[in-house]
């Protein structure tokens, strides 16, 4: 069962969690007793891609069947990635790099969200409408339309920051196919957008509103379980994949390095090590906006500083909604004081977290931060050293851990590959010193291509002189009358 981290009074299925997306309270679900659910690791890391899948989110979601488990895993991944591994795993210098954007949008959130409709999907009762509101600082907002278009009974709404993504990200969002989608610019940052949806999901009378109409409310960020979820395989998959390589043996530990923004992958990377995966530790590697590293330091979150925008504008956020769930966790599931540091975060902007929990906390978890410059530097080195290109946020994670020795007892580094470079081209091209018009996308990429020898990802090259349907551009104040639009508006069926 599943319930808030503010309150546990509410205990839900994992159906009904995956629906509602966020708790009344404002809360994150999770699920206690993790440690009843671990694996054989033997025998989840004998099966493929596909068949961990099966049993992660058999195991997390018991109350799915495991034929639906079965039909959403191959509706997920059946043919929607251009790897066959899915997430492959490739050596580079002394680490390996996991590459997680081979799918549909070339970003690392397609494996979630190729999967949570499916989820949705069997979960929904006939007849119900579910508006997904989803907010993005790049990525998953166009991963979440590519899974969530054209799906019966549901329908999504993307808030984006207005100017606060590539061209590319923006352009994949408002090209956007479907007739249940509706994306539109907000006037501020990641935090302003997400702040904004986290508001409508505790807005009664606006549920009350939309009840009316037969809709309810639900979420696509990882602040959602079943977004979140998905993620632990590729944690799994990633050391099966260096077993089948003969590169570790059974039961060795490895390390993770995750670029991090809204905490959710890398929580996924702990959860996995909840449930068995022998990991040494968990690298949180953070751009300019570097309040993570500040919080590992010290034991305070505070989100009082500057926003940076950034070349990794995925990760441009200062409210990383995850960390909730790891105090609530590492706190010993003392839903009371994650509510009173909430409600610190929600007046202060800022809370600390105590000391015992942080000293817990550090024996898992390091954390460090590059600016855009060493994240330039690091492209063009990494390019120098081992002929691989890097998109920037995957920078950043290859940055820190180079400035970090892999920890004692840490037989492998996995590096998280969260996007393709061909996302970022103007920036990549710019930190390789190629020539091209930064104010042209597709220039940008048909000069990577020409310098690097590589493709860019086919849907990425079709954006070119594809229709924009979108330019809405609002204030966050307005976002409540634009969802209760968008839910009149949507084609439902
Ligand atoms: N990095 C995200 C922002 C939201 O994170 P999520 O994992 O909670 O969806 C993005 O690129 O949109």
């Amino acid at each position: 069962m599943y319930h808030s981290t503010r309150s546990v009074t509410e205990q839900l299925t994992a159906k009904s969690a995956v629906l509602a997306g966020i708790a009344p309270d404002g809360g994150l679900y999770v699920t206690d007793d993790l440690s009843e659910l671990r694996f054989d690791l033997s025998d989840i890391t004998s099966k493929d891609f596909r068949g961990i899948a099966r049993q992660v989110l058999g195991r997390l979601f018991d109350d799915y069947a495991d034929e639906e488990i079965a039909e959403c895993v191959d509706a997920a991944y059946g043919s929607t990635f251009d790897s066959p591994a899915v997430t492959p795993l490739v050596p580079v210098g002394d680490d390996y790099v996991l590459e997680l954007f081979h799918g549909p949008t070339s970003a690392f959130k397609d494996v979630a969200l190729q999967m949570l409709p499916q989820l949705m999907s069997h979960a929904r009762r006939d007849g119900e409408r579910i508006m997904i509101l989803t907010a993005t600082s790049g990525d998953t907002g166009k991963a979440a339309l590519a899974g969530f278009a054209d799906t019966p009974g549901l329908g999504i709404a993307v808030f984006y920051p207005q100017g606060g993504t590539s061209d590319i990200q923006r352009l994949q969002m408002t090209t956007q196919e479907g007739g249940n989608v509706s994306v539109c610019a907000i006037e501020g940052n990641f935090d302003d957008a997400q702040s904004g949806v986290k508001k409508l999901f505790v807005d009664t009378a606006l549920h009350d509103e939309l009840a009316d109409a037969g809709v309810r409310l639900s979420s696509a960020n990882s602040i959602n379980i079943g977004r979140l979820a998905p993620q632990i395989t590729y944690y799994f998959d990633a050391y099966a994949q260096l077993l089948r390589a003969g590169a570790i043996e059974l039961g060795d530990e490895v390390e993770f390095c995750v670029p991090t923004g809204n905490f959710g992958d890398v929580l996924a990377g702990w959860y996995a090590r909840e449930l068995g995966l022998p990991v040494a530790r968990f690298i949180v590697a953070s751009n300019a906006n570097d309040v993570l590293t500040d919080f590992f330091a010290t034991g305070a979150y505070d989100r009082n500083r500057p926003f940076f925008r950034t070349i990794s504008p995925s990760m441009d956020i200062l409210i990383s909604s995850n960390l909730e769930r790891l105090i609530y966790y590492m706190g010993g599931g003392d839903a009371a004081y994650v509510n009173g540091l909430m409600e610190d975060l929600a007046r202060d902007g800022r809370y600390e977290v105590r000391p015992d929990i942080m000293d817990a906390i550090r024996t898992l978890f390091a954390a460090g931060s590059a600016d855009d410059d060493a994240t330039r530097a690091e492209i063009a080195a990494c390019r120098d050293e081992h002929g691989y290109v890097l998109d920037p946020h995957t920078a950043v994670a290859v940055r820190v851990a180079r400035d970090l020795p892999r920890t004692t007892g840490a037989k492998a580094r996995i590096i998280l590959a969260t996007a393709s470079p061909y996302k970022f081209a103007a920036d990549v091209c710019e930190a390789l010193d190629i020539r091209a018009d930064a104010a042209a996308p597709f220039d940008c990429m048909r000069a990577l291509e020409d310098a690097t020898g590589t493709a860019a990802p086919r849907p990425l090259s079709a954006l070119e002189g594809a229709t924009e349907r979108f330019d809405d551009g609002i204030a966050p104040e307005q976002m409540r009358a634009y969802v209760v639009r968008a839910c009149k508006e949507a084609t439902w069926e």
